[in-house]
């Protein structure tokens, strides 16, 4: 998550809460209308990191990959448009990479021998990705997890308490979510229930 999606709490405090609940990595995605940019940008990522870092839950950062020189990060969350994971992987390579992949054109040119783990999705609709592709349903998993029975598999897109189980039963290892957290009246519940 990042600023943009805090809406009902500031975005430290969703942190606590969703660590409380159970979740086993954060990414900071800082991006979209509202988010914030420069200093502002940095000083909240800085403020996010050490809560995870506190707290013992990984650190990825979306994208921005001039934060990994910043922050010390455990990971970086790029997409097939993004900085190339090779590149990544020649300067930091102890540091975790997911790469999204859509569909088999993507996938063909993925370099999955540099990569930790696939963020596969839009599994459902999502309202938290303004340039969201077409969704792929779970569909996309199973294919996935039918070629590559070892690559570790993160759905995303749309993910919530009453279809997490589905994604992770078409063989996902875990789900990524945004707002079944940050839209929650009870964050650690929303959690522990997905
Ligand atoms: C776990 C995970 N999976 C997919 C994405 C999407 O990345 P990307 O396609 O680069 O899109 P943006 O998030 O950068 O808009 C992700 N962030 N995390
Ligand atoms: C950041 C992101 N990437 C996606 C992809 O399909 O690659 S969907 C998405 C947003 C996920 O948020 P929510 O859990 O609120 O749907
Ligand atoms: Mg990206």
């Amino acid at each position: 998550m990042g600023t943009q999606n805090c809406i009902k709490q500031d975005p430290e405090q969703i942190l606590r809460e969703a660590i409380s609940g159970g979740i086993t990595a954060f990414q900071f995605r800082e991006k979209g209308k509202g988010s914030l940019t420069g200093q502002a940008k940095i000083a909240m990522a800085m403020k996010l990191r050490d809560i995870c870092y506190n707290e013992d839950i990984p650190f990825f950062i979306n994208d921005d990959v001039d934060l990994i020189e910043l922050l010390q990060v455990d990971g970086v969350h790029i997409g097939q448009d993004d900085i190339s994971a090779a590149k990544i992987r020649e300067k930091h390579p102890n540091l975790a990479i997911g790469l999204s992949v859509f569909n088999d054109a993507e996938l063909a040119v993925s370099p999955l021998s540099l990569i930790d783990y696939i963020g596969a999705g839009p599994i459902y609709q999502t309202t938290s990705k303004e340039d969201a592709k077409q969704v792929t349903g779970t569909k996309w998993v199973e294919s996935l997890r039918s070629k590559y029975p070892k690559l570790p598999i993160v759905g995303i897109g749309g993910i919530d308490t009453g279809n997490a189980a589905k994604v992770i039963e078409a063989g996902a290892n875990g789900v990524a979510v945004i707002s079944v957290i940050t839209k929650a009246d009870n964050i650690e519940e929303a959690v522990t229930n997905i």
